[in-house]
């Protein structure tokens, strides 16, 4: 299967299960405070078998594909909507499996990454979704503290439009690959989940996210 095979498949999944909320009154507000008309709830793929299965094979099919899965000793799934995903794959691909807090737990053995030691090993890190990468520096910082090698970033899905998410996660020699962008999702749609008045919103955001934000409400820059 090519990527945009991929791609497509699970755009299609994403359509199917409701994962696509558009906001009719107000504004989403993101994790990192930008105000967005959309919301993509992946979390929504975990819940059913059939999605599931569907899904930790396309992934399985793109790890193998693009990265590589000799490459790593073990995939880290993201606290919270990337640790089933991780799980599903660390099976499907038979390597490791750990995950990462958001924040080291503060007692205990005040750990961030758990589930074993990842001291050498050159690991994956898997997230639902990628907006600005703003969470995934964080996470980032947290597995290789914990004395992994980690340059590779895999997500669900990447909104693709806040521009500076990609320098910064290179500039801290990290590279995101994502199965899905909106690209995908909206050359999958056939016009019977998102309606046209729909997708105009969406186009306007896409075009300017930080505009779309400032002018509802959520961050400016
Ligand atoms: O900041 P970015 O790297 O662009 O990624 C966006 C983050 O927002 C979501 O997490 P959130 O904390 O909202 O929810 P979760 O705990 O369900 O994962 C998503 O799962 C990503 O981790
Ligand atoms: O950036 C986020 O917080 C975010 C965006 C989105 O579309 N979906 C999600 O779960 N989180």
């Amino acid at each position: 299967m090519t990527r945009s095979e991929i791609g497509s498949e699970i755009a299609q999944l994403l359509l199917q299960t409701g994962a696509i909320f558009i906001s009719k009154k107000q504004p989403f507000i993101l994790a990192a405070g930008w105000a967005s008309p959309v919301y993509i709830d992946v979390r929504l793929l975990v819940g059913e078998s059939e999605t599931r299965k569907a899904v930790t094979r396309l992934a399985t099919e793109f790890i193998k594909s693009e990265l590589g899965s000799q490459n790593f000793d073990a995939i880290i799934g993201a606290e919270t909507a990337g640790i089933p995903f991780s799980a599903w794959l660390a099976d499907s691909l038979n390597i490791k499996m750990r995950y990462v807090r958001k924040h080291s737990l503060g007692f205990g053995q005040n750990a961030q990454v758990e589930g074993g030691s990842v001291e050498g090993m050159r690991v994956l890190m898997m997230d639902d979704l990628t907006t600005d990468g703003n969470s995934k520096l964080a996470f980032a910082r947290g597995i290789r503290a914990a004395g992994a090698e980690l340059e590779d970033i895999l997500t669900i899905f990447y909104h693709d439009v806040f521009k500076s998410a990609g320098p910064r996660l290179q500039d801290v020699g990290l590279k995101l690959h994502a199965m899905v962008t909106w690209d995908d999702v909206l050359r999958a749609d056939n016009g019977k989940f998102i309606s046209p008045e729909d997708r105009t919103e969406i186009e306007k955001f896409l075009s300017d996210p930080v505009d779309w934000s400032t002018r509802h409400g959520g961050r400016s820059r």
